[in-house]
């Protein structure tokens, strides 16, 4: 199956949801009134507020129903499958980082929150870690989605691989001083999945941080088919999922895996 995948690697107003819904929505008007606009377009993580965690309680949005709402009109508009990044999701029990993705009928395909907090980045002491993890498809492909630090933990990563998943979309917030681990972990989960990783980072800066961009489109062999520097960028590329099986047959790695000794 061949898709286009559209990366917004987009600059991000500090606890403005406002500003970052307009800024989303003109960057998807850009997008699809291209001649060969994208089957999938994917967003950056916590892209409605960015790491304004002590307001979270004040700007999270509540169920996530207003991006819910966004997002199925803005996927059926342009029949486009989206990964809206994800967002800080107000709940009766906390707050979590929460992906939403939709098909182009404007279906939540799938929600996931964060399993992994991030402590260096405060994340602990504002967001409730989720603890689910399903797969979903877009069109005929097995997909799934991480956040960001889940980068880190390739035994979580591998739960959906066994599960089938043959394209991994993983939003971030990713800062300039650990570009080196991002673009590494990046072409790592890709190569020891046999994978395509598909991992979208924001540019620009907040209060604390600077952020790396160099968000990345990665094949199952590992080749890096796109790669953004730190600047804002649109960055559009061609995947063809039949090469998942094709690589996995020449390096038979869940063949050979022995779960048992583990
Ligand atoms: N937003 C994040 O989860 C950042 C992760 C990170 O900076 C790291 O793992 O390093």
């Amino acid at each position: 199956m061949k898709q286009t995948i559209c990366l917004i690697q987009m600059d991000i107003t500090f606890g403005d949801p406002e500003a970052n819904v307009k800024r989303v929505k003109d960057l998807m008007h850009q997008v699809m009134k291209q001649l060969h606009p994208p089957h999938v377009i994917v967003l950056p993580e916590l892209w409605t507020t960015g790491y304004d965690l002590k307001r979270l309680h004040e700007i999270a949005d509540p169920e996530g129903e207003h991006t819910q709402s966004l997002f199925a009109e803005l996927a059926k508009k342009y029949q486009v499958h989206i990964i809206a990044g994800s967002i800080p999701k107000k709940t009766k029990t906390g707050i979590t980082n929460t992906l939403y993705a939709f098909n182009r009928e404007g279906e939540v395909v799938t929600e996931y929150s964060k399993a992994h907090l991030i402590q260096l980045m405060d994340e602990h002491l504002y967001l409730t870690a989720g603890s689910s993890l399903e797969p979903f498809m877009l069109d005929e492909v097995v997909s799934a989605g991480f956040i960001c630090y889940d980068l880190r933990f390739p035994e979580w990563i591998r739960k959906a691989i066994l599960a089938g998943a043959e394209v991994l979309y993983i939003p971030a917030q990713w800062p300039i001083q650990r570009l080196a681990h991002w673009r590494s972990l990046c072409i790592a989960r890709a190569i020891e999945n046999q994978c395509y990783v598909i991992a979208c980072n924001r540019a620009g800066s907040d209060p604390n941080n600077q952020f790396a961009g160099h968000s990345m489109v990665i094949d199952p062999w590992g080749e890096i088919l796109a790669e953004a520097d730190e600047r804002p960028a649109i960055i559009q590329v061609k995947i063809d999922t039949d090469q998942v099986q094709k690589i996995r047959s020449t390096i038979p790695i869940f063949i050979d895996r022995r779960p048992e000794i583990y």
